[in-house]
């Protein structure tokens, strides 16, 4: 939408409308600066609907930032410079969107850029001024899936990911880079979509005039195919090779699509070649894509490949904490949970962080703020629907045999005598995964571990609890064989 003052005699209120936005920000910018009013303000475009006049920020963070902030003041200009008194509003464009009709702005494609933005022009010279020129609506983006909550201030890093992280935040700063294209790698669930909505957000915050498409392999795909069953493959081509940065999601859907592969290939070639950035994500390394078409592999390989591990536990606790103060935040409840809830969680919920904020997510909409007094058995309890399906699975004589291969053992060293410690610890580890994941009380898992007694496997459950904690080897080894037997 495109929104002017002056010059278009036929639209009288909507000119009024952007005329006072734009005294308004003249003001605002002198007393914010041109950084700060850059930064919330500049991608904040006037609407209007019907009556209704409202302030559309960017994302749910600028629209907080500048109810905090600046929002009185802007109450003041408003007034001040309204003839006609009339109220501004105030939303997230994603607030304002949900409640507006289809949105007519369709491509010729039909593929749009997640947001592209021209800064509010707050001068005063020139009789037309633009407000916003969104090519594509807040609507584009959410369809494409960029999600506000996915920022690089709700990613926690941690040795796992922190390369990754950094390589993000470089690239969304548009600071200069060899690496063209960045491709992260890594199992599902550990943070490789929100870490490309973040560099979305930030990209386009920081330089609000360059064009950033996000969109998964997926739409990708389907968008080219569609393209091509409407002779529209020119447009399509128009719609990618204008981006700037160009992030793709979830690549390894395209393998084995010999077209979409050969429309992706010539995408990549022609935007590195014109020095455009590319960023892409994948479930595993690109020499593990064996579908994929090896031009198109090999240039995935050509820029910067980097992994993403599974959070280790440390990360895990840090996730959770920060998850924690976020759901307090919204719930206006303070933020803390006792340390064995949320180390059990971690513990628990190792596959991947969208299973361990789902557990969080459950004691927090059964308890609220009593989560802080949830004791372990409670939070158990409440969770039991949610370990039960795994515990099920699992048998102790999986564990033993898992672990025994892990530690290149014999099952049996599992049920012997045998008390050298390369053979006991891996035993006690055993245990104490037994004791995690499957029903089995203490006697029973003593039983299974050569007829024991129950003291034995307490000794060894809180002897791996406590070694776990200072020795990052056995923490990887423990995740690594959870995560194999859950799966
Ligand atoms: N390091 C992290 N900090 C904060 N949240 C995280 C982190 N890693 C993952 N998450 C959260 O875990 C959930 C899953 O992450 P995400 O969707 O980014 O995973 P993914 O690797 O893209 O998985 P998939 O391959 O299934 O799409 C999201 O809610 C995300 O916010």
């Amino acid at each position: 939408m495109t929104m002017t003052t002056g010059g278009i005699a036929g639209n009288m209120a909507e000119a009024a409308a952007g005329a006072v936005w734009t005294k308004t920000c003249v003001a605002l910018k002198r007393e914010l600066g041109d950084a700060t009013f850059g930064s919330w303000l500049g991608q904040a475009a006037l609407r209007e609907r019907g009556d209704d006049v409202c302030l559309v920020a960017a994302t749910g963070v600028a629209r907080d930032w500048i109810r905090r902030h600046a929002w009185r003041r802007i109450g003041e200009l408003w007034a001040q410079n309204d003839p006609m008194g009339r109220a501004l509003d105030l939303k997230s464009r994603m607030e304002f969107d949900q409640a507006a009709p289809a949105s007519p702005m369709v491509t010729a494609s039909g593929l749009s850029a997640a947001v592209a933005v021209t800064p509010v022009e707050t001068g005063v010279t020139g009789n037309v001024i633009e407000i916003e020129v969104d090519l594509t609506a807040p609507r584009a983006a959410r369809q494409q899936g960029l999600q506000e909550r996915f920022s690089f201030d709700t990613f926690v890093a941690g040795p796992a990911n922190e390369f990754a992280f950094a390589v993000a935040r470089r690239v969304a700063s548009w600071a200069d880079g060899h690496f063209n294209p960045v491709l992260f790698h890594g199992p599902y669930g550990f943070g490789k979509t929100h870490l490309l909505n973040a560099m979305a957000w930030e990209a386009m915050r920081t330089a609000p005039g360059k064009r950033v498409v996000y969109l998964t392999a997926e739409r990708f795909t389907s968008t080219f195919v569609k393209a091509v069953q409407d002779r529209q493959t020119a447009a399509f081509k128009e719609e990618l090779r204008n981006a700037d940065l160009l992030l793709i999601d979830d690549v390894q859907f395209v393998a084995g699509k010999t077209s979409t592969q050969e429309e992706l290939f010539h995408t990549l070639m022609a935007l590195i070649e014109d020095g455009r950035r590319v960023v892409m994500t994948a479930d595993r390394s690109p020499a593990e894509l064996s579908e994929m078409e090896p031009r198109l592999r090999s240039h995935l390989q050509a820029g910067l490949v980097c992994g993403i591990e599974p959070a280790d536990r440390t990360l895990r606790l840090g996730i959770l904490e920060r998850k924690l103060a976020t759901l307090a935040g919204q719930g206006r409840f303070v933020p803390s949970a006792k340390a064995e809830v949320l180390e059990f969680l971690a513990d628990r919920f190792t596959d991947s962080v969208r299973e361990l904020e789902g557990a969080l997510n459950t004691l927090v909409a059964r308890v609220g703020g009593e989560v802080a007094r949830l004791s372990l058995d409670e939070a158990q309890a409440i969770l039991r629907p949610n370990l039960s399906c795994t515990e099920k699975r699992v048998t102790v004589d999986q564990i033993q045999k898992a672990v025994a291969e892990h530690y290149g053992l014999k099952q049996a060293d599992m049920i012997s005598e045998r008390r050298a410690r390369a053979v006991a610890r891996p035993r006690q580890a055993a245990m104490w995964i037994a004791k995690q994941i499957t029903t089995r009380s203490l006697p029973d898992i003593g039983r299974r571990f050569g007829g024991r007694d129950h003291t034995t496997v307490l000794h060894a459950v809180r002897r791996i609890e406590a070694l776990k904690a200072d020795d990052p080897v056995l923490a990887r080894d423990l995740d690594t064989l959870l995560r194999k037997l859950r799966s």
